[in-house]
């Protein structure tokens, strides 16, 4: 059986996701597309060779007869309206990052899937499908370093272009807040957020770059993300887990290391879309296995909620300087089977 499925958003990563669904997976095939900007949809139509419709809303696409399953790829702010529309016509919905830009409009989603009584998110928190996370959580999980006492963690961006205000904890850090809960399968109870001296090559002047966001556990575990979206060099993601017998570190990408006049080089990446290029390529393949399936095994819409609260109490202690509590509600059964 081929999914059929229909795109909502054909900007940049809409566009990645489409190419990779039509030109590398199986088991899928884009047949509907939708982008406030229709040339632009028209024109990825085109470019990518697809046989698909293109709609003038999103809600048709969610509503048209041939449409299996749809993937919201759209700006973060219309991320709640596809969704809510997906599930209320019983469609799977794999919906990009942020799930909504609000923790309350995670809590309706999470409301409407459970009243529909079955699962039909996934959220595009890709982290959990790359190569390098899944060894470190092999790792936790054969009590190789004993049980996590800290996670030194590291988020650079070279720059980020039209970043303003708090995204960097609200669109950037969302993808530490879900993969270190699922590497540690823990939750957090307060977040703390620390502005150190600004950096001066930072566009927009709304803009704290770096912050240091400290976490901490039910557990006890002590969190320290660096988050610094202009950093210049690369795109640099690293994870420390501080262990009570020994320490273990994310895997860095493999590149070739060069001895040359004197120096011993390697290469750094400088986009995300090549650090994770394997990992959307599983999320993708793992979400339409499962589709197909009639299950759902991905990144749930509670982990969306728990981000979104997260990223809340982040940015409630940036402004407020103190410690912040995060109160999660007990996650609910539908979410833990
Ligand atoms: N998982 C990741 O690592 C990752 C990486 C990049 C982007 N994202 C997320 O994906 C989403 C899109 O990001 P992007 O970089 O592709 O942005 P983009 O601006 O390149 O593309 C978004 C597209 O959505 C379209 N759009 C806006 N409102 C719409 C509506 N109501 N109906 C239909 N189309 C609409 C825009 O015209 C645009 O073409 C964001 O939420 C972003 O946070 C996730
Ligand atoms: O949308 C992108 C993407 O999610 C990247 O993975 C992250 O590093 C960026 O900071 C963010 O802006």
């Amino acid at each position: 059986m081929t999914l059929r499925i229909g795109v909502i958003g054909t900007g940049a990563i809409g566009r990645e996701h489409i190419h990779r669904i039509t030109h590398k997976l199986k088991g899928a095939q884009v047949v509907a597309v939708n982008d406030v900007n229709t040339e632009q949809a028209q024109g990825v139509v085109r470019a990518l060779d697809l046989e698909a419709k293109v709609y003038t809303t999103g809600a048709e696409v969610i509503q048209a007869a041939d449409v299996d399953a749809v993937i919201v790829t759209s700006w973060g702010p219309t991320h709640e309206e596809f969704v809510l529309a997906s599930i209320a016509a019983g469609k799977p919905v794999f919906c990009e990052k942020p799930l909504a830009v609000t923790a309350e409009g995670c809590r309706q989603i999470v409301e409407a899937e459970m009243a529909a009584g079955r699962k039909l998110v996934q959220v595009g928190f890709m982290r959990r499908f790359d190569y390098a996370y899944r060894q470190l959580k092999c790792v936790l999980e054969a009590d190789t370093i004993g049980a996590p006492l800290i996670l030194n963690c590291v988020h650079r961006n070279p720059e980020a272009p039209g970043f303003s205000g708090d995204m960097a904890l609200t669109d950037s850090c969302v993808h530490e807040f879900d993969v270190l809960r699922w590497l540690l399968a823990d939750d957090y109870i307060s977040a703390q957020v620390i502005q150190p001296r600004r950096t001066r090559l930072c566009d927009d002047d709304s803009l704290q770059d770096p912050h240091v966001i400290l976490l901490r556990t039910r557990q006890g575990v002590h969190i320290s993300i660096e988050s610094f979206v202009n950093c210049q060099y690369g795109y640099d993601i690293q994870c420390q887990v501080v262990g009570e017998t020994g320490t273990a570190n994310l895997p860095e990408p493999a590149s070739v290391p060069v001895r040359r006049e004197a120096k011993l080089s390697f290469d750094i990446l400088v986009s995300w879309k090549d650090r994770f290029i394997d990992a959307f390529d599983v999320e993708f393949q793992e979400w339409i296995d499962a589709t197909t399936r009639g299950e759902m095994t991905g990144p749930s819409a509670w982990d969306g909620y728990v981000v979104a609260m997260t990223s809340d109490a982040c940015v409630k202690a940036k402004h407020s300087g103190q410690i912040e509590p995060i109160e999660l509600p007990e996650c609910p059964d539908f979410y833990t089977n």
